[in-house]
This record gives C-alpha cells, structure tokens and sequence, in this order.
C-alpha cells in the first residue's frame, strides 16, 4: 500500500441486515471503531447496505457525525423514466451515498450484466458524482486458460472506456473462486493483478489517475489475512462480504490494517 493513497475498508452487506439492523450495527461498528481510537486519516471505512437501508443509515451517520462512508451497491445505467425496479444514481446522490459498487460478480453472473453494462453503469456512477467500485476478477476457469490478469484486465479496459482522467473511481480485484468460498488468493496473486490493473487505468487515465486510485482485493478477507495483503504495495484496502457482517469481525479488519503501519 503506498503512502499517498489512504486505504478503503469496504463492507458490501449484499442481501443482508434490513433497515433496523443496519441501524444498530453502524451505531455499533462507530463505537468499535471509537473505542479504539480508529484514526479516520489512516484508513476509510465503508458500508455498503441495502437499497432499502441507505435512507436509515444516512441519517444516523449524518445525525452522530459518524466517520462511516457509505454506499449502494448498484445502480441503474438510466437516469430515470420507466424502468421498473432500477435505481437512479441522481437518486444516490441525493441520498449522500459517496460510493455505488459496479459489476460485482454476482451481477455479473445472477442477472447477466455483462462488460458493456457495468461501463454504462460506471458512466452513469460518474455522471451523478458518485465513486464506482468497478469489480473485476476471474472465474476459476479463466485462471486455468488465461492466467490470473487476462479476464480482469481485459473488464477493467471496458468499464473505464470513454471516462476522463479526472475521474475518481476505485477498482476491486475479486477473484470469483475466492468469493465467499473460504479461499482467499495470496497476497502475491493479488498484488500480480492489482499491479496488471494499474497499468491499465495508467494507460487510458493518466499517471495521476494511476498514482491516486485505490485498488481493492476481494475474496474471503477476514481479520486473520488482511495484513498480508495491506503490506502488497498495489494493494489499497479491501471489499469485503461474508466478514463485514459481524461488527468486531469487520473492526478487527479496519484496525489490523492499520497496525501494519501503512
Ligand atoms: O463484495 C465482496 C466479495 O464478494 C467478497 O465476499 P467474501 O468476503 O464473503 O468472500
């Protein structure tokens, strides 16, 4: 993790925690936090509920002044009109949501969202002053025939195509056999496409661009592997699933990183 860029601790709830729990684990996961004097400056923490929880969760963290960003982790390529069940990001942004999660691989692969609708729903992310998250990761099958940065690479190229070099985005390496599955990559691998992937926003951003964006590792993150990949020097932070659900769990992550001293 390099100095310049601070680290994102990122927590996609997917389908989990209604309005009422989600309340009561941002209150818990800011006492946490507080009571270990977590230092905002040397590491962001994120959550990303429901839809159906962002209303609830913006106002607590307006209310208490929570050092908590927050985000949606989806949003409609449109900017409204007749388009039943999606939602707009002008919509996330007025409900002060800082960042929106893009092509998440079980988008990807649940509701067949494919490369070119994760670069529209990145543009619209933009458009609408919100930071996508761009997903990008291999099957196990991709590893196998193409090695671990082919697939990614070749998705990140599409999401930031027609995007100008001022753009702020972060991107997340999730490795699709490491999601959810109890088998993180290594840290090496990691760092192998996180490396791979910078070269990419360097050549269609800029060398600003390359140098400020926050890459992400995701795939069975927990308190116990998170400093091995904070210490990988393309390696900004992580998203995390199934461990962001249990609020020491998820404070272990924040505060273990920062023990590393990065
Ligand atoms: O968005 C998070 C990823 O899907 C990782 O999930 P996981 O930490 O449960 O493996």
């Amino acid at each position: 993790m390099a100095v310049n860029r601070v680290p994102l601790l990122a927590g996609n709830w997917k389908m989990n925690l209604d309005h009422l729990q989600a309340i009561a684990f941002v209150q818990k996961l800011a006492w946490t936090l507080k009571d270990a004097s977590h230092d905002v400056e040397s590491a962001e923490v994120a959550v990303f509920p429901p839809f159906t929880d962002l209303r609830s969760v913006q106002t607590l963290i307006a209310a208490d002044k929570l050092p908590i960003a927050f985000g949606a982790q989806d949003v409609s390529m449109h900017d409204s009109g007749a388009y039943t069940g999606e939602i707009s990001g002008a919509f996330l942004s007025q409900l002060d949501c800082t960042y929106v999660i893009i092509g998440h691989s079980e988008r990807r692969t649940l509701h067949g969202e494919d490369d070119s609708v994760v670069a529209a729903k990145t543009a619209a992310a933009v458009k609408h002053g919100l930071v996508p998250v761009i997903c990008v990761g291999e099957t196990a099958e991709d590893l196998e025939k193409h090695g671990p940065s082919a697939v990614p690479v070749a998705q990140l190229r599409v999401a930031l195509d027609g995007l100008g070099a001022a753009a702020d985005i972060v991107v997340a390496y999730e490795p699709v056999w490491a999601i959810g599955s109890g088998q993180a990559a290594t840290p090496d691998q990691a760092e192998q496409v996180a490396a791979a992937l910078r070269s990419v926003i360097r050549e269609l951003l800029g060398e600003d661009a390359a140098a400020r964006t926050r890459i992400l590792y995701g795939g069975s993150v927990k308190s116990s592997n998170i400093a091995g990949f904070m210490r990988e020097p393309n390696v900004d932070g992580a998203l995390v699933g199934g461990a962001s659900l249990d609020v020491n769990e998820f404070a272990s992550i924040v505060r273990f990183q920062k023990h590393v001293g990065v």
